[in-house]
């Protein structure tokens, strides 16, 4: 298959009040890449998502999505269309019924006429049963939504994101919250959804077991640098002993 260059950033600095988050940070992604970003708390992956999805910008550098300068993009819906991001606390409104949270996902898609009619009488109903049958949860469709446990929440969230349909999918810790056999349980989805549809998937995770597991490219941070950008099976376990226990140092200095 074609090699597509889906997201390309050079140079990247990101700083908080003159401390570096973030530190001339190069690479490219290409499409349908399925890649998890590690490293110890505070090393920078939760900020590199958020210059993905456009959220903040970076102090320096260059993000090219899709071919396009990342500022380049004017309209909200073009850019929903690219990328989506599920956040660590789902960001579902909990006094809603499921359907409403799941519609969230195609909000930059309506006219402001739509969205609010939305809120009365929930718009693309056959959309929202079509994305939550995927995840397994089409009876839940009017619950309320803080009825639901942690995992059926996050399937929410994937449901709403699979209703956005993006490109890129990026999630910040999207298993942190969850018990082990959660987890597996919406990464495997998370992976399987953007494996049907080539999508591309960048996840910041903890746990260097699920990101062994599941991925096929690991890129390390570590004091907002990369300390291996590598390739799942080229990943030994010396290397991820140096990241912990070097950040360890870092932080002791
Ligand atoms: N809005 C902000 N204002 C000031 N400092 C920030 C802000 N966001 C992040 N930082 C700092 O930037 C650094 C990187 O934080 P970031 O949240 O990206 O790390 P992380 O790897 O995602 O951590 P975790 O695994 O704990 O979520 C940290 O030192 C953090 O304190």
């Amino acid at each position: 298959m074609l090699k597509k260059e889906i997201i390309s950033i050079n140079n990247i600095s990101k700083e908080f009040k003159g401390k570096k988050a973030l530190s001339s940070l190069s690479f490219n992604i290409q499409k349908g890449e399925l890649i998890a970003l590690i490293g110890s708390s505070g090393s920078g992956k939760t900020t590199l998502l958020n210059i993905f999805s456009s959220s903040i910008d970076p102090t320096q550098g260059e993000v090219i999505i899709d071919g396009k300068g990342i500022n380049e993009y004017k309209s909200n819906k073009v850019f929903a269309k690219k990328v989506g991001m599920i956040r660590q606390q789902f960001d579902l409104v909990e006094e809603l019924p499921v359907i409403h949270n799941v519609l969230a996902g195609r909000l930059s898609q309506w006219s402001t006429t739509k969205s609010i009619l939305s809120l009365l009488i929930p718009q693309d109903k056959t959309l929202a049963i079509k994305s939550l049958k995927r995840v397994g949860l089409e009876d839940k469709l009017y619950e309320k939504t803080s009825n639901l446990s942690g995992g059926q929440k996050q399937r929410v969230a994937l449901a709403r994101l699979l209703v956005q349909n993006p490109e890129i999918v990026l999630a910040d810790e999207p298993v942190a919250s969850l018990d082990p056999t959660r987890s597996e349980d919406v990464l495997s989805l998370l992976v399987s959804l953007a494996k049907e549809e080539n999508k591309t998937l960048i996840t910041s995770l903890h746990s260097v077991k699920y990101a062994k597991k599941h991925f096929n490219r690991i890129i390390a941070l570590r004091n907002g640098k990369i300390f291996f950008d590598l390739p799942t099976k080229d990943i030994t376990e010396s290397r991820l002993e140096d990241l912990y226990s070097l950040q360890e140092l870092d932080n002791n200095e």
